[in-house]
Order: structure tokens, then C-alpha cells, then sequence
């Protein structure tokens, strides 16, 4: 049984001797190692399999909110174009959806301002930066309260768009322990920030899912968009009011980052006849819970074989740390990982533990992928991501090296904060790559589609030659 090279973890035995220990731990570590090129040889010949097939598989991975789901939605709209094309009237619901949650977020900080209740501010200072007023409350007023009143059908309207959307579209709200990479044991969670933002479990559940045809629901949507074109002056009201906005901001709350998209186009959204727009449904938010799979065909353009096309299966998942756990079987036959950073989230906290910096969730997160033994041969792709986010948040005075002291007194600009963090990025990823490995770093704002479009071709370009290279296709 000795000689097993499988056996790897003998018991020791009793008497074992100190020169018995030594040639005990060198037959493991020996048994070890055999072990490990056999799992490397297999994974080859399925990643060879796969190539040969013209097969690759992409899993986006970045923390939540770092903008994932709006890359894969980019994806589709290049190379998916049809059902890109046939999804177009599903997404509408959901727009509807985030003009009214945003809607109701909002009437419940008046609620919660007026009656001196709701989540406390935070005391650190960072979150009363924003507006000199902050300390001074601002009167809200019986007009405010009127509002309030006007607006309450939208709860009703919520509702029916949730049955629209089916099954898939769910209040979240985090409960599972936590965990910071997908490599450690989760822990239980301190204190989660309650947040009733809707996610989807399948996303063409909730924008096809043949509710189209059922006769109830249809009603349903008419009436909603009916409701939502009465309260349109409303919510414009409501939106642009000072008093309002400037609750807003002593919470904390930016949603004009978010939400501003689709509330300052209300003329266009709350009619009878809207159609979302490419633009509309990028921004459309749902939540990503469970791993979603979307196959795309890509073609080459330079293989000398006939057929050009390949097969991309695409991975989205959802960030949050109660998440990460979930990502580690598909880490064995990856072949590219696409990994969002936030780069305008560093003054922020994760919404599942308020006590971690979200910047450095993603650092914490990316050292962990670069140092992982079972993605060595995968191909890495860094998104320093919400870049214009940053531009937005530089411009009100937010300091980088409050955050982040290592970064100094360098420039608190785009430019050289994008600099530092690209290096600092690469620097983690030469450093904890366990064999050298190229490093692709893109700038991007996934929300603007024109410039991302420009980003997957250079990427598919890269993937593709890289990949048809090491496969012998070319
Ligand atoms: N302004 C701006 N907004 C962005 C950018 N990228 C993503 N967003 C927005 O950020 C929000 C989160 O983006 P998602 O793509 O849903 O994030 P995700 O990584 O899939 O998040 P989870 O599903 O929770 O893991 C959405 O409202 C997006 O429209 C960006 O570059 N700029
Ligand atoms: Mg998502």
C-alpha cells in the first residue's frame, strides 16, 4: 500500500521514527504532486476539447454593483442582436420597475425625515461632505406631504410589475453568511443594511417568460402605465424638488448617479408608448442572485479553418459576498475571467457589511483571484470600471487619499487616481499570479455603449488570438 502514489495521506504510525517521518512526508509530497499534474493534464484536455470545438467560457466576476450584468448586457447587444432585438419590449417592466422604486426610495426618506425616524445618518464625515446645508435641515412642507399622498398608487403599480416580472423579480435581502473570496468559509453576518432592491434569479424568466400572452397580466401592465402617466408631474415634483434633494444627500443617497437616468426622462418613459432604448435597458438595474449562462457566436475573422465562428458562454453571478461561494465550481474550465473594479466606489461601504471599504473589497477580491492555482491558465481582464462615476465624484471635493493614504498627495484626478490603481492592479497580479500571466487592463464606463462597443472588440480580438494560438488554429 506504501508504493500507492494515490495514497497520499498515510496515517502515521505510532513509533514512527524521525527518518520514517522524512520519508513518509517526501512520499506525500511526492503523491502530492503526481496528483496535481494529473488534475493540470485533465484540465488541458478539456480546455484543448473545448478550443477544438471553438468553445470558450467567460465568467464576469467583480463585487456587486460593480457592473457585471451592464457588461454582459453590452456583450448581447453586439453579438446577440436578435434576441437582443426580441427581449426589447420585456424590458420595458423593468424600467417602469426603477423609475417607481427609485420613486418610493425616496418617499420613504421624506417619511423617514419627517417623522425623525429611518436609518441614522452616519456620523463619520464623509457623509456630510456633500452640502454645507447638511447640518440645517430643510422645512419639508405640506407640499411634500401632498406628495406623498399623490404618489402612494405607485406601491400598487409596484406590485403589478412584480407579477409581471414573475418569479424572477424578488425583493433581496442579504441573510447568508458571508464570505470576502470564494475561497474562505463563510462567516455569519454582522448586521446586513435591510435593502429591498429586486433581483432576478433568470433574467429571461422575468423579461420573456410567455407573460406577454396572459390576459390579466397585460391588463395589469396597461393599468400600471396608465398609473405612471398620471403621477408623471408628480414624480417630476418630487424629483426636483430642493428640499428633497438635499434630504437626499444628507443620507447619503446619490441617486442621481443611478436612478437620475431614467427620473429626468420621465417625458419619455411615463407614456403609452415607450419603447426602451438600447441606453435604457444598459441602465436597467435587476440584481444578479444565482449564475446566469448566455451563449454568444463570435466570429474570428483570421482563422484559416472554414467555419469562423466560436461559441462564448458567458457567466454572470451575483457579487455580493453571501455570493462568492457559489463561483468556485466554475472556476476548474474557465477560460477568460472579465473582473469589474468600481474604481468611484472608494469612499463607499458594502451595502452586506458596512464595515468593509468597497475598494478595498475589490482589492482583497482580485489578489485573490491572480493567486488562485485553479485559474493559473486562465486569461485575466481588468475593468477599472465607473470611471465618469469617479469624474462626478472628484468634481465635489471627495479626496481619493482620505480612503486610500498610500495614495499620497498625488493629483486627485482621473487621470493619475486611474494610474495609481492600474499599476497598483498589476502590481497584485504579478505578484500573486502563481506562473506569469499577461496582464489586460481596460478604463471603462459599461455604461456608455459607444466606447464599450470599441472595448469587446479589442477584447474578443485579444481572447480570440491568444486562444487560437494555444490551440494550433491558425
Ligand atoms: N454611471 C455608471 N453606472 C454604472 C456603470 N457600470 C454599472 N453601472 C450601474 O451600476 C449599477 C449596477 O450595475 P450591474 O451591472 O447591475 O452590477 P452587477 O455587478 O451585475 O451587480 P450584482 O448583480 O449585484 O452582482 C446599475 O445601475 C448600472 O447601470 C458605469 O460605468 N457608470
Ligand atoms: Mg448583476
Amino acid at each position: 500500500m506504501d508504493s500507492d502514489p494515490l495514497a497520499i495521506f498515510t496515517r502515521p504510525p505510532p513509533d514512527e521514527t524521525p527518518s520514517q517521518l522524512t520519508a513518509r512526508l517526501k512520499r506525500e509530497a511526492d503523491a502530492q504532486r503526481i496528483s496535481d499534474n494529473i488534475d493540470e493534464e485533465i484540465k488541458r484536455d478539456r480546455a484543448a476539447q473545448r478550443k477544438a470545438r471553438k468553445e470558450l467560457r467567460i465568467l464576469l466576476l467583480g463585487q456587486g454593483e460593480s457592473g457585471k450584468s451592464t457588461t454582459l448586457k453590452n456583450f448581447r447587444m453586439q453579438y446577440a442582436r436578435e434576441t437582443w432585438e426580441q427581449e426589447r419590449n420585456g424590458w420595458r417592466s423593468v424600467v417602469q420597475l426603477n423609475v417607481i422604486r427609485s420613486v418610493i426610495h425616496i418617499l420613504e426618506v421624506i417619511e423617514a425625515e419627517m417623522s425623525g425616524t429611518g436609518p441614522p445618518l452616519e456620523d463619520d464625515d464623509s457623509s456630510r461632505r456633500f452640502s454645507d446645508s447638511s447640518t440645517t435641515p430643510d422645512a419639508l412642507t405640506d407640499k411634500h406631504r401632498l406628495l406623498m399622498i399623490r404618489l402612494a398608487p405607485l406601491r400598487g403599480v409596484e406590485a403589478a410589475l412584480k407579477r409581471r416580472l414573475g418569479a424572477g423579480a424578488e425583493p433581496y435581502r442579504p441573510s447568508l453568511p458571508l464570505a470576502a473570496t470564494p475561497f474562505e468559509d463563510p462567516a455569519p453576518l454582522p448586521s446586513p443594511k435591510q435593502r429591498t432592491e429586486f433581483f432576478v434569479r433568470s433574467w429571461s424568466d422575468a423579461i420573456d417568460g410567455g407573460h406577454n400572452n396572459d390576459p390579466e397580466i397585460q391588463a395589469d401592465a396597461d393599468s400600471s402605465t396608465i398609473t405612471l402617466m398620471r403621477c408623471k408631474d408628480d414624480m417630476h415634483a418630487l424629483w426636483t424638488d430642493p428640499a428633497v434633494q438635499r434630504a437626499l444627500e444628507r443620507r447619503k443617497l446619490r441617486l442621481a448617479d443611478t436612478a437620475g437616468f431614467f427620473l429626468n426622462d420621465l417625458d419619455r418613459i411615463a407614456t403609452r408608448s415607450y419603447t426602451a432604448t438600447d441606453d435604457d435597458i444598459v441602465r436597467a438595474r435587476l440584481r444578479t442572485v444565482g449564475i446566469q449562462e448566455y451563449l454568444l457566436r463570435i466570429n474570428d475573422g483570421f482563422s484559416l479553418r472554414g467555419d469562423n465562428a466560436w461559441i462564448w458562454r458567458l457567466y454572470d453571478v451575483g457579487g455580493c459576498r453571501t455570493m462568492r461561494a457559489a463561483w468556485l465550481p466554475f472556476f476548474e474550465n474557465t477560460d477568460v475571467i472579465i473582473f469589474l473594479c468600481p474604481v468611484s466606489c472608494f469612499d463607499e461601504r458594502l451595502d452586506e457589511d458596512q464595515r468593509v471599504n468597497r475598494l478595498e473589497d475589490s482589492t482583497i477580491l482580485w489578489r485573490s483571484i491572480c493567486s488562485s492555482k485553479l485559474l493559473t491558465r486562465t486569461q485575466l481582464i481588468l475593468f477599472l470600471n465607473k470611471c465618469d462615476l469617479l469624474k462626478r465624484k472628484l468634481k465635489r471635493g471627495i479626496k481619493l487619499k482620505t480612503y486610500l493614504p498610500s495614495y499620497g498627495d498625488r493629483p486627485n484626478e482621473v487621470m493619475p487616481i486611474v494610474k495609481y490603481l492600474r499599476e497598483k492592479y498589476k502590481e497584485i497580479q504579478k505578484q500573486h499570479s502563481p506562473e506569469p500571466r499577461v496582464s489586460y487592463i481596460y478604463t471603462t464606463t459599461v455604461t456608455d455603449t459607444t466606447a464599450t462597443a470599441k472595448t469587446l472588440h479589442s477584447i474578443r480580438d485579444r481572447v480570440l488570438r491568444e486562444n487560437l494560438v494555444t490551440s494550433n488554429l491558425v
